[in-house]
């Protein structure tokens, strides 16, 4: 049996648009894949078709040889905390302190009454402290998450989606809307878990230097389709003006995480 991520002729359409167009691609546990492409390339539909907040109109997923676009009610639960989502916008609670909102991550665990009551055991405090530690919060753990700097607060939301316990981590633009401080320290924390734990990362990204320095496999979609599939070496520079076009090469090719912004955060 494989153990890998396989997804198969997946297309999907929303009306006349197809968002995704007959995606073949098989992901292996422990890689780190950066997905590129301009605006409406189709990035976060494939995404959101992996851990099924869309359906697909055709086609197959499947994980360690299980069919996924078919689960339903528990064992579709059990496959969105399998592969942890990660969002642009964070999606934390602001009211709620940091702790209280890594350990939302365990209420897929939890029946509905201790769900509402939020009641979670000391393990899972252990288990999250334990993940904010990993991530450099611990000294945020009470403090308000609307308080948090957007990096911060990003940096919580990896820390909710570990104590999932997930096997897959997907991350749909996580660093689009942050400085290159705070985008280095995100991603930094999303390849020191690839790396520690050997959890798959699949993240949706806007620049091309962050695909480089961070992926060990890069897909370009294009039209909705795979238009390039392998290293970032292999991503030579043709290529780029390919998946772009001039115009949207200019628009993308800005440094986010770059080397400068590496050196003020280790100042
Ligand atoms: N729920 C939806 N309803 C209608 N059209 C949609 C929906 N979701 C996506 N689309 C369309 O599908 C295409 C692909 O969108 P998608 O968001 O996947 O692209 P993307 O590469 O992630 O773009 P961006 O980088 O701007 O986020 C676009 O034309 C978009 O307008």
């Amino acid at each position: 049996m494989t153990e890998n991520l396989i997804l198969s002729g997946v297309t999907r359409t929303f009306g006349d648009t197809t968002a995704v167009d007959n995606v073949t691609l098989s992901i292996e546990p422990g890689q780190f894949v950066g997905v590129i492409g301009r605006s409406g390339a189709g990035k976060s539909t494939l995404l959101r078709l992996i851990n099924r907040l869309v359906d697909p109109t055709a086609g197959s997923i499947s994980f360690q040889g299980s069919e996924v676009t078919s689960l339903k009610g528990k064992a579709l639960r059990a496959w969105r905390r399998d592969c942890a989502m990660i969002f642009q916008q964070f999606n934390l609670v602001d009211r709620l302190d940091v702790l209280t909102n890594v350990l939302i991550g365990r209420l897929a665990e939890h029946g509905f009454l201790s769900s509402m009551a939020m009641r979670f055991t000391d393990e899972e405090r252990a288990m999250a402290i334990q993940a904010l530690d990993r991530l450099g919060l611990v000294p945020q753990a009470l403090q308000r998450s609307g308080t948090l700097s957007g990096g911060q607060q990003q940096r919580v939301a990896i820390a909710k989606a570990l104590v999932q316990q997930p096997k897959i981590m997907l991350a749909d633009e996580p660093i689009a809307s942050l400085d290159p401080a705070n985008a280095t320290l995100v991603m930094d924390g999303l390849k020191q878990i690839n790396t520690e734990d050997g959890l798959t990362v699949m993240v949706n990204l806007h620049t091309l230097d962050t695909a480089r320095a961070y992926c060990d496999r890069i897909v370009a979609m294009r039209d909705g389709r795979v238009f390039f599939d392998g290293s970032a070496r292999q991503l030579t520079d043709d290529v780029v003006r390919e998946i772009y076009g001039l115009k949207g090469l200019a628009e993308f090719n800005e440094a986010v995480t770059s080397t400068q912004a590496r050196a003020v955060v280790a100042a």
